[in-house]
């Protein structure tokens, strides 16, 4: 059926000559809008399946005000504007848009856009159905185990997580009984794993008697709707003692409460607290209120008719730990709150065919996290192919992810398969997918659009089911400001981005990865571990680590090499260019501060690495090997950040 179309633009030739080009592609054009009114006027109508939207529209409203109105009523809409630059294109972003088209606009990328926007549409809609429907059997299922409230909660913490992410869920009885506490807590702790938290562990934490808790829930007022909150001066402020106290003593940030009524005046409260802040949206309320019914009969199961029994099972609980192993990322060390959420958008994806696009600076885990999700998917027992798009030449690169006839270039000596031909059935990880020449994005959109590729010098095509995932430590979208990447193929692979955190950001993290690699190191190397020494700790916790964790790795092998099998481990060498009290004492404002300081110390860890090697890149003891990455990924770096490798040739070790 001939999708309907709406056009706000209010240049009038523009307007009609996109109306020409769509009307005879076969959409249906339900009107044009002049002004973001006349747009509101169609929305209203609720008869549209697609919209293009002009950002600057004459009036008091822009385009960006009608996005957020079509975004509410899950109307697909893509941009136009006659300039991209960066400003822009963070307000557009803001909107989530599934599109931007900058104007004058060509015939084919306006169809190739609409395509994609409607793939976009069709794809996020359907796997949040299937996913939501997933969840409410979860809940069904939990409801039938017959477990009590303690069990349910913690079952339940599990299966709501990747729906509504916190570190920190509770939920009680209302109104409470200031002689009696009996909230169920959980505490995330792991990727998977919970810690039970009750009056015991409370007092514990806060350093507080029984009475002194009982005091606190006197004085607590509760609500009764459904609400978000944030710690601090902005948004809603948090007035309710217990609320406020729960937020200092974990350090939370932010929490929803949602209240279900149970009758006769009682209610059960669930919160979810996170050490984010302005996590929780009212589409979380509005996912709650579609899971109410569920929600409601297993409360009524579970904390109404077990609060008895609570604190006495709280005990024994505590006793055995309530830890349960991650093994859906055993290789993946750290737990976290920013690890654990790109964590569970790994789990959530990994099950669907969906192409995921993962982001973070160089050396935070990408590939490790591409992997799991490989391994986590369908596709697990096929293979897994990684292309690292920056260390292949760019005249062979097409050869390599497509394949290439006898004959075909001097040195294709014969036919030889291309690396998504080989993953068929699997994952292909297109790493570095940012450094991929402007010539090889084309081809690579229509391999994804067709699903099926062209061997290099010759006619023969294969069809390929291959699921991507493309990874990259660039700023996709000034990449393409610069008009250095693709806009269609950035929406084509983002259509799950998943961000993973630089270590400097997840330091808590810092103790066990070192305590894991040193071990790991200890067992080949046959010595034994002895720990690591405090002054070692606290220096790795002062460092800012530019190369994150595999700079961390690195750091803990040289340790683990030089030590004497007998001391605790030490560290074998100062940090180069450390300048952690930049980012320490908080003077850091602006995100260009951040990527400021980010590329100053790229630069000298880089730098350091090429006077110890004295300019030499490639080979064992050449910088590439020291910095543990690819000597084709140094040399591009190297051209990024504008270092010269002759400046290093004739130096000394420092
Ligand atoms: N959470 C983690 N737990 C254990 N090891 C990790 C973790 N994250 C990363 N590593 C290790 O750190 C090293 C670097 O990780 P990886 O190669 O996945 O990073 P990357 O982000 O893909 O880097 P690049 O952008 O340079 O390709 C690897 O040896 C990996 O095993």
């Amino acid at each position: 059926m001939s999708k309907k179309i709406l056009i706000v633009e209010d240049e009038f030739i523009v307007a009609n000559n996109l109306q020409l080009i769509l009307e005879v592609a076969g959409y249906t054009v339900r009107g044009i809008a002049a002004s973001a009114k006349e747009a509101q006027e169609y929305i209203e109508q609720n008869d549209l399946d697609l919209v293009l939207l002009d950002i600057k529209l004459k009036g008091k409203l822009s385009g960006i005000d009608i996005a957020r109105q079509l975004r509410a009523g899950h109307i697909p809409f893509i941009f136009l504007s006659a300039y991209a630059n960066q400003a822009i294109l963070e307000e557009a972003k803001t909107t989530e848009p599934y599109g931007f088209l900058v104007k004058p606009v060509r015939e084919k990328d306006l169809l190739v856009a609409l395509e994609i926007a409607w793939y976009l549409h069709q794809h996020s809609f359907e796997s949040k159905w299937r996913r939501e429907e997933q969840l409410q059997k979860s809940i069904a299922e939990i409801m039938n185990e017959g477990l009590d409230a303690q069990q349910s909660l913690c079952k339940m913490a599990k299966v709501l997580q990747p729906y509504i992410p916190f570190d920190f869920i509770v939920s009680g009885m209302r109104p409470m009984d200031a002689q009696q506490f009996t909230d169920i807590g959980y505490l995330r702790t792991g990727f998977d794993e919970y810690q039970f938290i009750g009056e015991k562990e409370l007092e514990n934490i806060a350093g507080l008697s029984k009475t002194g808790l009982q005091g606190i829930m006197e004085n607590s007022v509760f609500d009764n709707h459904a609400n978000i909150y944030t710690y601090g001066m902005t948004g809603n402020v948090v007035n309710n003692l217990l609320q406020r106290k729960l937020m200092e003593w974990l350090r939370m940030q932010s929490y929803l409460v949602f209240p279900l009524s149970l009758g006769y005046g009682l209610s059960v409260h669930y919160y979810f607290y996170s050490r984010q802040i302005n996590i929780y949206h009212k589409e979380h309320i509005a996912l709650l209120n579609r899971l109410k019914i569920c929600l409601e009969e297993l409360a009524g199961k579970t904390v109404y008719a077990s609060t008895s029994s609570m604190l006495q099972s709280a005990t024994s609980k505590k006793k055995r730990g309530e830890v349960t192993e991650n093994k859906l990322f055993k290789d993946i060390i750290g737990n976290h709150h920013l690890l654990l959420s790109a964590l569970d958008l790994a789990a959530q994806v990994a099950p669907y065919n969906t192409s995921v696009l993962i982001l973070g600076e160089s050396g935070t885990g990408k590939e490790g996290v591409a992997q799991a999700i490989h391994k986590l998917s369908p596709r697990k027992n096929a293979p897994f192919i990684k292309v690292n798009c920056a260390a292949i030449p760019a005249t062979l690169i097409e050869s390599e992810l497509f394949g290439h006839e006898k004959g075909a270039f001097t040195g294709a000596i014969e036919k030889r398969k291309g690396k998504f031909e080989l993953a068929d059935g699997g994952t292909i990880f297109l790493d570095e997918i940012g450094e991929l020449p402007l010539s090889m994005q084309v081809k690579l959109l229509r391999v994804l659009q067709e699903r099926e590729i062209e061997y290099v010098g010759g006619s023969t095509t294969v069809k390929i089911n291959v699921r991507i995932v493309a990874a990259t430590n660039r700023n996709l979208e000034q990449e393409i400001a610069a008009q250095n990447f693709r806009l269609d193929l950035y929406y084509r692979l983002n259509v799950f981005p998943l961000t993973l955190p630089p270590l400097r950001e997840r330091k808590t993290d810092i103790a066990p990865l070192a305590n894991y690699f040193a071990q790991k190191f200890c067992h080949s190397l046959n010595k034994p571990f002895n720990g690591i020494t405090d002054s070692m700790m606290e220096k790795m916790y002062a460092y800012h680590w530019p190369g994150n964790i595999r700079e961390l790795e690195n750091i803990i092998e040289q340790s683990v090499v030089l030590n004497d099998g007998k001391s605790k481990l030490e560290l074998m060498r100062s940090f180069h260019g450390a300048s952690p009290g930049i980012i320490a004492n908080e003077m850091v404002n602006t995100f260009e501060q951040v990527k400021h300081i980010q590329q100053q110390t790229e630069r000298e860890y880089i730098t350091a690495c090429l006077k110890k090697t004295k300019g030499r890149i490639r080979g064992v003891g050449g910088a590439a090997a020291l910095l543990n990455i690819k000597p084709s990924t140094l040399e591009s770096k190297m051209a990024k950040l504008q270092i010269n490798r002759q400046d290093f040739t004739g130096s000394t070790e420092p």
